[in-house]
């Protein structure tokens, strides 16, 4: 659990994080949302002591950061920033066990642990463990770079804007592998980005920052439903929040009774899937399945119903 409690961070004159609290939960994802400027960078930095807080306290499991020693710290937190970061001259294995080497890991142990990560990251190691970052494409940086933050096994991994710079299609697939990874190591992730959708997406909790201040930190469907303030209403936008409120859910979370045509959904995929593909193929309904066997219905008119104002 990481506990913020009233943290501050002035610089000369100006707070850039101004008396922030907040807890978040073990083996969640918390995402953090706010404009340019708005101190997401700096509270995240502090968590990991690499801005030293003006005033306030941040926590670890019990244990104020400031006391915990660097290596200590090291280990715990996977750190990822925008553009990856990578050691351009060290080959893809030398990049990925850092840490690891850092921490007095054994040569085969280090190994071992650099092959598991980069096949988690489907990066064949015999093809890639030799190569220089360079040789890799944007988006395979990317993934070396969130598997070099795993590879001392953190309870924690703070990502500051890790999918910023990649087109659309890989970032899909950069955060469902991200999802899939943390369930997988029950990772407790706190990531900063710019992008509503992707705080949405992703974040368990949504934690919305202004002018150093946090505005809101509440579940994305409350966030949606219920923003604090203007400004969080803003930045969630009022024109596709219907939508929003759809992608929260897969379909088996809501099925009704009853039978329907026409090619299947499967239980896994969001209620927002599920409308367009029911506006798309022109049907009121269409089944639902898990498995290969038919579990339900999903209906427009049902759609409509969990998409409206709660
Ligand atoms: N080392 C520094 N010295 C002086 N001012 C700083 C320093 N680091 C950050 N700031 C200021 O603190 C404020 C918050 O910056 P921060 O980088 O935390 O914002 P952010 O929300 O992460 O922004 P962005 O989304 O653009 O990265 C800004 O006004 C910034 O100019």
């Amino acid at each position: 659990m990481i506990e913020i409690d009233n943290i501050v961070k002035s610089f000369r004159d100006a707070r850039a994080v101004d008396q922030v609290s907040m807890v978040i939960e073990p083996h969640t994802i918390c995402a953090l949302v706010g404009t340019s400027g708005s101190g997401k960078t700096t509270l995240l930095r502090m968590i990991n002591r690499l801005v030293q807080p003006t005033s306030g306290q941040i926590r670890v499991d019990g244990k104020d950061v400031l006391n915990a020693p660097a290596y200590e710290l090291r280990r715990q937190m996977g750190y990822v920033i925008q553009g990856h970061g990578l050691f351009p001259h060290w080959t893809i294995a030398q990049n990925v066990g850092t840490v690891p080497s850092l921490l007095g890991w054994s040569r085969a142990d280090t190994d071992r642990r650099v092959d598991e990560l980069l096949e988690l990251f489907q990066l064949n190691p015999a093809t890639y463990r030799h190569r220089m970052p360079h040789q890799l494409s944007g988006g395979q940086r990317q993934r070396v770079g969130v598997a070099r933050a795993l590879a001392a096994k953190p309870n924690i991994l703070l990502m500051d804007e890790p999918f910023g710079a990649l087109d659309p299609v890989t970032r899909k697939k950069a955060q469902e592998e991200l999802r899939i990874i943390q369930q997988k190591f029950g990772t407790t992730i706190v990531l900063v980005t710019h992008d509503m959708e992707e705080a949405i997406e992703l974040g368990d909790r949504i934690a919305v920052m202004d002018k150093g201040h946090l505005l809101q930190h509440a579940k994305p469907a409350e966030i949606i439903a219920a923003p604090a303030t203007e400004f969080v209403r803003e930045l969630v936008g009022t024109t596709d929040r219907a939508f929003r409120l759809l992608s929260l859910a897969p379909v088996g979370d809501h099925l009704e009774a009853g039978t329907a045509e026409g090619e299947p959904l499967d239980a896994s995929c969001t209620l927002r899937t599920a409308y367009s593909e029911l506006l798309w193929s022109g049907r009121r309904a269409a089944p639902v399945t898990r498995d290969g066997q038919v579990i339900g219905i999903v209906t427009l008119e049902g759609l409509g119903r969990l998409a409206a104002r709660p």
